[in-house]
């Protein structure tokens, strides 16, 4: 990945334990938002991605790339395999323990992605620095250990719910999870 210096940790932030109380290996990581584009079930258009935690820290998920994702003939949109990307790293959030958003993501577009792909997606936290959290992700055809199709760094920032308080729905969220620890 040629990640730039803006999505490489600084020295001494190191990767994330599970922390306690966080999801414990093997379960299931349920949607940020049910609408949500990336992971919200209840949105037709979206990708749907369902995330798991094989270990506490790392997230996997599966994308089948469909008609609706194409960019050139019968090839998945990069935008789309970015948002893919964006999304399996956001799921790191629940690992996390706090709210983060996407300040920059970088992207690498190894292999073209033909429809009808199961990409598999994994991402993974390399390091956290006061608000900043610098996170990785890969895209492999086929299976978890295909060839590498996409590969993404990113900082995600984190955020107080004022954030989605004031520029969004705050409440939507809290609706659907009654149990989240604003301040764990
Ligand atoms: C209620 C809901 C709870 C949970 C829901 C979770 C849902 C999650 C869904 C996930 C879905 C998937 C994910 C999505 O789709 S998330 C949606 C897409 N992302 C956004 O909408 C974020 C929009 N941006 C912002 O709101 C602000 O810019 C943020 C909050 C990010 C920072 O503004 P803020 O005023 O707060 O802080 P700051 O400006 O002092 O910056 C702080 C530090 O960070 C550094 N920096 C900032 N940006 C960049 C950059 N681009 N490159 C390099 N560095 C950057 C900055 O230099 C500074 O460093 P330092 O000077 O301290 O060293």
């Amino acid at each position: 990945m040629t990640r730039s210096a803006l999505t490489t940790p600084p020295p001494g932030a190191a990767p994330p334990e599970p922390l306690p109380g966080g999801p414990a290996p093997g379960s299931p990581l349920g949607p940020h938002y049910s609408h949500c584009f990336g992971c919200g079930p209840k949105q037709p258009t979206g990708l749907n991605l369902t995330a798991s935690t094989p270990d506490g820290v790392t997230v996997t998920a599966e994308f089948v790339v469909g008609g609706v994702h194409q960019g050139a003939p019968g090839l998945a949109h990069g935008g789309v395999l970015a948002t893919a990307m964006d999304e399996v790293i956001g799921m790191s959030i629940w690992l996390l323990r706090r709210p983060y958003v996407t300040g920059r993501l970088e992207t690498d577009y190894l292999r073209p992605v033909s429809v009808g792909t199961t990409l598999h997606l994994r991402a993974w936290c390399t390091g956290v620095s006061g608000r900043k959290a610098y996170l990785e992700a890969e895209g492999r055809i086929g299976a978890p250990d295909g060839p590498v199709a996409v590969r993404a760094a990113a900082l995600f920032i984190e955020v107080g719910m004022e954030h989605f308080a004031e520029h969004g729905d705050a409440d939507a969220f809290l609706a659907e999870h009654h149990d989240y620890e604003v301040n764990p």
